[in-house]
């Protein structure tokens, strides 16, 4: 079966130009595939580049060496060499994220922050609103927060906002940045949840949990990725062309 995601031969560093062009290398070589219906785990010890890495596939930080593809039924494409305006419509129609935070906006209310994939994608504003509020309900968002904009939530009430509007938009590709961390067990068994549906449609899901109670319920395949940990690299080279190394 052909993968929806591949990666090849993909570094990462980064240069510190705050600290004299210091240049970190995080990642080497790292390679991996990824399935439809298929949620691959990234495990490691901290700093060892899991969030990176989703960064990298969701376009917010440049890739170093190394290629990226996406699989579709009519071709392949690669990131690596991605148009900016690219990234806009890949992120609409094909890739969903899970961030660690909420990125809040003032004055969008929850409900909005949530209806937002799918009217970015045209769907009518009715629909959205109700499928926003079954996401809130289901992750127990109190309803008289719906209104309000998450400015003011707790970190867990921002997250499951997050979560909704993560999962809102049914991507074929899902990226999951620790999205049960600030989660009390009631609403980790609703992730856990909404990740089994999203593999029963086909999702591929590549995901961050240091739950390990979680981590068994939704990993399909563990990615350690010690095995792609670049050795300590960190040396001052102030002059050194930047190629294979990117700044966020
Ligand atoms: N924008 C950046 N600029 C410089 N260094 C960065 C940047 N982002 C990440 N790093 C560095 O890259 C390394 C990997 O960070 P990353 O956040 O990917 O680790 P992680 O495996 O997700 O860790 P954790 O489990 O603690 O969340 C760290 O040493 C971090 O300091």
């Amino acid at each position: 079966m052909t993968p929806i995601l591949t990666v090849e031969g993909l570094d990462k560093g980064f240069v510190l130009h705050g600290q004299g062009g210091l240049a970190l290398q995080v990642m080497q070589a790292l390679s991996l595939e990824l399935h439809a219906a298929e949620c691959l785990v990234l495990a490691g010890r901290s700093g060892i580049g899991k969030s990176t890495l989703l960064k990298i596939l969701y376009g917010n930080y440049l890739a170093g060496e190394g290629d990226i593809r996406l699989h579709f039924d009519d071709g392949t494409l690669s990131l690596a060499a991605l148009p900016a305006h690219a990234w806009h419509s890949l992120r609409r129609d094909v890739i969903g994220y899970v961030s660690q935070f909420l990125r809040v906006v003032p004055r969008v209310s929850a409900r909005e922050v949530v209806m937002e994939p799918l009217l970015a994608r045209g769907a009518d504003a009715h629909e959205a609103s109700v499928r926003a509020e079954t996401l809130l309900a289901r992750l127990n968002l109190p309803e008289r927060l719906w209104s309000l904009p998450p400015g003011t939530f707790s970190g867990g009430e921002q997250q499951r906002v997050n979560i909704a509007r993560g999962f809102i938009g049914e991507h074929p590709l899902l990226l999951l940045d620790e999205p049960t961390a600030s989660l009390d067990a009631a609403n980790r068994a609703v992730v856990v949840e909404l990740i089994h549906e999203a593999k029963a449609r086909g999702a591929a899901m590549l995901g961050i949990f240091h739950d390990e109670d979680v981590r068994e319920r939704v990993a399909d395949r563990l990615l350690p990725l010690e095995a792609f940990m670049a050795p300590s690299l960190a040396s001052p080279t102030p002059s050194s062309p930047s190629r294979g190394l990117a700044h966020d």
